[in-house]
């Protein structure tokens, strides 16, 4: 609770003796000012709290008064910044800023005067009062009567004020960082690094802030900055220290109510009894400090706490205290002051209630809510039971089916393992057994193909065949010179040197008469054409003379059937289907070649139109490996060589 606005006081109070000083010098004023603190600290109780001031910038122009005018306080009170002011006093400055100027009593010159003065005074007492706190050793380096730079670098290191602090409250700060011993030559403290400069009055400030006590910034104590605001909390300081020693817990003018250490929750009020105690409390200390007597402020706590007296009664023997010895022009400037500071109390004390009463209502929707919880506790936690079992035993079923499930698929997959395993025996079997057969078949083949060539060779490499043309169309069947046919043997007919008839036998390896079909020639040629395929080179002519049936047994007659094709064809039909059919294992390379032989001449048919001739003689040509068919008059060869 601040009321700062009471400040005003200090320049309504002062003595008409230092109004009177005009423009004086400034070691003047504080010599002036020092003399008369003094000589009012000799008379005032040493235990009245100190009276900060705004600074001199922010502080409004005061009228003088007269030394008629002033309360009944102690010297310390009315000395420049250094009085002890209570509540009483500021209400009567307050209603003195009121009061009308009279023209020509106050000018800008003796304000300024004053309020250097008033300074002065104050931080002289600040100054005087650290070093007999303590001790001129440790404040050798702050003056009794310092200047504002000289103030400033003594309390610079923070150890006259930690120091000071700790003789008012013991153990507030427990580590104090001292000048190192050689560092007494050195200028203002500088002999501690800046950091632990901050340590200092950064502890200081910690332990002011939690006492309530108006601070100041660390910069206030280098150059530029406020050193009215290091004196107000010197002063601050001092006057706890004195309020202690009276055992009494001092109401702080500079900042507001002093707080216990250990909480920071002073200001919270719970009734409105309290709140006006907390008022009156506070405004009785300060009538002591402006000379009302302590058994009076005693009476009035006494008789508000024990008689239980209403808050009206209270009022009014506030009222009655205050402005007992009050001019009567004063009274309604300190009335109308004192309704203003209850107003912004109470204003602050219904948002202070209105917060409680919501954290209040919060509290009891939590409780509500709690109770709700425990009342159907036990509904709830059997019904979580109840639920949870179900859940386990469905669970616990469930599992059941998936192990037998399990189960049962490891059987089915165990069994399609074996019935796997004995497939993939059966099938090695059966492959041996094909790897086996086929290498017999390879094996049996290989043996065949030997007996089938060997048969060849015994029927012979060469081998001669006859065949007889029938007659044509218009020949006599009687003049055939073929006595007969058999097998292997044909007999012709012959004329004797005599004239007699005359027969001769002739052995071939097979006769084919007039009646034998293009199939029956074949049939008999076909093995040594598929000897071909086993890489056997085999030569098929025919010979005889013209119009005898080479080229009809070659090749077929003019119009060809099925029946009627000749060796040619059916040669390489054979030899063709059975490339079809080994085409799996054997690849058969097949070219084919066509020449004639005429006149001793040999000619490509099927090059240049027939009309190349080679050079070579016609033995070259039947060392070639390859297949040839050849046309030469009279003789009708075929001729196939495969190389597979
Ligand atoms: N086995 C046969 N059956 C029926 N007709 C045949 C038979 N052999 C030959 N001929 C016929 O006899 C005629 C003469 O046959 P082909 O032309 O084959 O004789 P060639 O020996 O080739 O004669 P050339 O040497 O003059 O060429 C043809 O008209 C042919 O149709």
């Amino acid at each position: 609770m601040h009321f700062t606005p009471w400040r005003h006081v200090l320049f309504a109070i002062n003595p008409p003796t230092a109004l009177s000083v005009s423009s004086p010098s400034d070691s003047e004023r504080h010599r002036h000012s020092k003399t008369e603190a003094r000589v009012q600290e000799k008379q005032a109780p040493p235990q009245l709290p100190i009276q900060s001031s705004s600074p001199p910038n922010q502080s409004p122009p005061l009228p003088p008064l007269a030394p008629r005018e002033l309360p009944a306080v102690g010297p310390s009170e009315t000395g420049a910044g250094s009085g002890a002011l209570g509540s009483a006093g500021e209400m009567m400055a307050a209603a003195a800023e009121e009061v009308p100027r009279a023209p020509g009593r106050w000018t800008g010159i003796d304000v300024a005067s004053r309020k250097a003065e008033e300074a002065a005074m104050r931080r002289y007492d600040a100054a005087s009062w650290l070093r007999r706190t303590v001790g001129v050793v440790c404040a050798r380096d702050l003056p009794d009567e310092p200047s504002e730079e000289e103030f400033r670098l003594g309390l610079r290191n923070g150890i006259v004020l930690c120091n000071a602090l700790n003789k008012v409250q013991p153990g507030a700060i427990p580590k104090v960082v001292e000048a190192p011993s050689d560092a007494a030559g050195l200028m203002d403290g500088s002999a501690l690094c800046a950091y632990q400069y901050f340590e200092n009055l950064r502890n200081f400030l910690v332990v002011v802030e939690d006492l309530g006590l108006p601070t100041f910034e660390v910069s206030d104590l280098e150059k530029g900055g406020k050193g009215v605001r290091v004196v107000d909390c010197v002063l601050a300081v001092k006057s706890l220290s004195e309020s202690n020693k009276i055992g009494r817990q001092a109401s702080c003018k500079y900042g507001g109510i002093l707080k216990p250490l250990t909480s920071r929750k002073y200001f919270i009020l719970k009734n409105t009894d309290a709140f006006m105690n907390k008022i009156i409390k506070g405004h009785s200390a300060e009538l002591i400090q402006n000379g009302f007597s302590e058994e009076q402020n005693i009476a009035t706590d006494f008789s508000i706490d024990s008689n239980g007296m209403t808050t009206s009664d209270s009022l009014s023997i506030l009222l009655r205290t205050v402005l007992l010895d009050k001019k009567p022009e004063e009274v309604p400037l300190i009335v109308e002051s004192l309704l203003s500071k209850v107003i912004q109390e109470y204003v602050q004390h219904i948002a202070n209630q209105n917060v409680a009463d919501e954290e209040e209502q919060k509290l009891l929707n939590m409780k509500e809510h709690l109770s709700h919880v425990v009342v159907n506790d036990d509904d709830a936690t059997k019904q979580f039971q109840l639920e949870a079992l179900t859940n386990f035993d469905l669970q616990h079923k469930q599992i059941q089916e998936l192990k037998g499930v399990l189960s049962f698929v490891k059987s089915a997959m165990e069994q399609l393992r074996l019935q796997y395993s004995e497939e993939f025996t059966k099938l090695g079997k059966h492959l041996y057994t094909l790897s086996n057969a086929a290498s017999g078949y390879h094996k049996v083949l290989e043996e065949n193909r030997k007996l089938y060539n060997q048969i060849q060779d015994l029927k012979g490499n060469i081998r001669v065949y006859c065949r007889v043309r029938p007659f044509l169309p218009g020949q006599l069947s009687l003049s055939s010179s073929v006595a007969g046919t058999e097998e292997r043997t044909i007999t012709i007919n012959t004329l004797t040197k005599y004239g007699k008839n005359g027969h001769k036998s002739f052995s071939f390896n097979k006769v084919f008469g007039p009646a034998s079909t293009q199939e029956e020639v074949f049939s008999d040629m076909q093995p040594l054409i598929r000897s071909v395929l086993d890489g056997f080179n085999v030569c098929i002519f025919a010979y005889g003379q013209t119009g005898s049936g080479k080229t009809y047994t070659m090749s077929g007659p003019k119009v060809l059937t099925e029946e009627s094709l000749g060796v040619n064809y059916r040669a390489l039909n054979d030899l063709f289907n059975i490339q079809t059919q080994r085409k799996g294992t054997i690849n058969y390379e097949i070219s084919v070649q066509m020449i004639e032989i005429y006149n001793e001449q040999v000619r490509d048919l099927l090059q240049d139109g027939g009309n190349r001739r080679y050079p070579f003689p016609l033995i070259v040509c039947f060392c070639t490996s390859r297949t040839y068919l050849f046309s030469w008059r009279n003789i009708k060869i075929s001729l196939f060589s495969f190389l597979s």
